[in-house]
C-alpha cells in the first residue's frame, strides 16, 4: 500500500504564458510525485472541461484559482488515505467525486493533475521509473517514432497555412536517438532553406516554423527539400504526416481553405487529401475531417484507410466510448491520445487498451500549450503504442519529452527497442 497523505497544488504557467496546474502527491513513505497539465487551442468540443475562472481582470479570464481550490480541497480529501498504486480505483473515485460527464464540476485540469501526480508518486514509492510502473501486462517497453511538427499553421500560428501541422516522421532507423537526430537535422535544414528563400523562421506554438506559404503543397515541398538537404531519403527514412485539424475550417458543411481560395465539399476534400497522399510520402493524416462530419470520416476512411493512418483527435477526444462508436462505424484507424482531453490517467489507459484490441493505432500526444512535464514520454513507452507527437526541437517544453525518451533509451540499454517503420505499417 502506497498511502497518499498529502496533495498540494500550484498554479504555474504553460508555454503560451497561460496559467495551468501542477500537483504534488506525497505518500506516507515520504515519496513524492509531481505532474503538470497542458492546454489545447484547437480543442475538440467533446473534450472534458478545463476549468477557468472567467475573471477578465486576471489572465484575461484564464485563471485557474477555482480549479486549484478544487485540487487542494475536495480532490485532496478524496485521495488522502488511498493507495497511489491503484490508478484505476483512484480515477474511478475522482470521476465519482466530480459526478459530471464532462468533468465540469471540479475541472479536468484539477482532476488530471492529481491523477498523474498519483502515478508519479506510486512509481517513486515502488522505486520504478514511470514507464515501468505503468507497464502494460505482456508488453515490453518500446521507444516511439516521433511525429515532429516542423511547419505550424491553423490555430497554432498567425500565418497563411490552413493545415495546422505539417510533420516529419523519422521512422527508418534502428534507434530512437538516431531517428530524433534525423528529425532535428531536417528541422535545421528547413531553417536554412527558409532563410535562403527569404521566408521568416519565427516559430508557432509547437515550435515548428510558421512561414506564409502559398498553400499546403508549398509547405510539403519545402519539407521534402529539407529532408534531402539533410541527407535523408524522403519516405524511406523520413516520411510526412499532417494534422488538418479540419474542425477549425469546417463551415456550413464545407471545408474552407483560405490558402487554396476554395470551399470543398467533403467528397472534394477527400479527393484533395488523396491527391496529397499520391504526390507526397504521407503516412498519417489526423483530423482529416471535422469532428461532427461522420459521413466525411466514413468517406475518407473508405478512400485512404487501407493506405495510410487516419487519426481521430477531435473525433475521439481520448474517450473510450467515442472510440468504440468510431470502431463500430469504421471511422479512421488510429486515435490521438491526450490525457487532458478525458481528465484522468485511468481513462486514458482504457482508451489505449481499447485501441490495441480493436487494431487501431494510438499516438501519445502533447497539447499546443505545454509545460516541462514529460509524462507522455513514459506513457508511450509503457503502453508500447509506437508513436509520439510532441512538436519540434526549438522549444524546451517539447524538447523535454524527447530528452526524457533519450534518457529512457539509455536506461534500457541493449533492451531498448525502437518502434521504427513497423509502427506505421498497420495499414
Ligand atoms: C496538439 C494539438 O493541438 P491542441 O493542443 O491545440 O489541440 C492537436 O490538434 O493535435
Ligand atoms: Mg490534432
Amino acid at each position: 500500500m502506497h498511502e497518499i497523505t498529502r496533495v498540494e497544488g500550484l498554479e504555474i504557467l504553460d508555454s503560451r504564458g497561460n496559467p495551468t496546474l501542477q500537483a504534488t502527491v506525497t505518500l506516507a513513505s515520504g515519496h513524492q510525485g509531481t505532474a503538470a497539465v497542458p492546454s489545447g487551442a484547437s480543442t475538440g468540443k467533446r473534450e472534458a472541461l478545463e476549468l477557468r475562472d472567467g475573471d477578465p481582470a486576471r489572465f484575461g479570464g484564464k485563471g485557474v484559482r477555482r480549479a486549484l481550490a478544487h485540487l487542494e480541497g475536495p480532490i485532496a480529501a478524496a485521495l488522502r488515505g488511498r493507495d497511489a498504486a491503484d490508478q484505476a480505483g483512484l480515477d474511478l473515485a475522482l470521476c465519482d467525486l466530480d459526478g459530471t460527464a464532462d468533468k465540469s464540476r471540479l475541472g479536468a485540469n484539477a482532476l488530471l493533475a492529481a491523477s498523474l501526480a498519483c502515478a508519479h508518486a506510486a512509481a517513486a514509492g515502488r522505486g520504478l521509473p514511470l514507464y515501468r510502473h505503468l507497464a502494460v501486462d505482456g508488453l515490453e517497453p518500446l521507444l516511439p517514432v516521433p511525429l515532429m511538427n516542423v511547419i505550424n499553421g491553423g490555430a497554432h500560428a498567425n500565418n497563411s497555412l490552413d493545415i495546422q501541422e505539417c510533420m516529419i516522421v523519422p521512422h527508418g532507423f534502428e534507434r530512437f536517438g538516431e531517428a530524433l537526430q534525423a528529425g532535428v537535422e531536417v528541422f535545421h535544414a528547413l531553417r536554412s532553406l527558409l532563410q535562403r528563400y527569404g521566408l521568416p523562421t519565427a516559430v508557432g506554438d509547437e515550435g515548428g516554423f510558421a512561414p506564409n506559404v502559398a498553400g499546403t503543397r508549398q509547405a510539403l515541398d519545402l519539407i521534402l527539400e529539407a529532408i534531402r538537404a539533410a541527407g535523408y531519403q524522403p519516405g524511406e527514412q523520413v516520411a510526412l504526416a499532417l494534422d488538418c485539424a479540419a474542425s477549425e475550417f469546417h463551415r456550413d458543411d464545407r471545408y474552407v481553405l483560405a490558402g487554396e481560395a476554395r470551399a470543398f465539399t467533403r467528397a472534394e476534400f477527400s479527393d484533395y487529401l488523396a491527391s496529397l497522399v499520391n504526390d507526397y510520402p504521407i503516412v498519417s493524416i489526423e483530423d482529416g475531417m471535422a469532428e461532427d462530419d461522420r459521413a466525411g470520416w466514413g468517406q475518407l476512411t473508405d478512400r485512404l484507410g487501407r493506405r495510410i493512418q487516419l487519426v481521430g483527435d477531435d473525433l475521439f477526444v481520448t474517450d473510450v466510448h467515442l472510440l468504440a462508436e468510431g470502431v463500430e462505424h469504421g471511422l479512421g484507424n488510429a486515435i490521438l491520445i491526450k490525457p487532458n482531453q478525458i481528465g484522468t490517467l485511468g481513462e486514458t489507459l482504457a482508451a489505449m487498451a481499447y485501441a490495441r484490441r480493436a487494431g487501431y493505432a494510438a499516438i501519445a500526444s502533447h497539447r499546443s500549450g505545454e509545460t516541462g512535464d514529460t509524462t507522455i514520454a513514459d506513457l508511450a513507452v509503457a503502453t508500447a503504442c509506437g508513436q509520439i507527437k510532441t512538436g519540434s526541437a526549438s522549444r524546451s517544453d517539447r524538447v523535454a519529452k524527447y530528452n526524457r525518451l533519450l534518457a529512457i533509451e539509455r536506461e534500457l540499454g541493449s533492451a531498448a527497442r525502437f518502434a521504427g517503420t513497423a509502427a506505421l505499417g498497420r495499414h
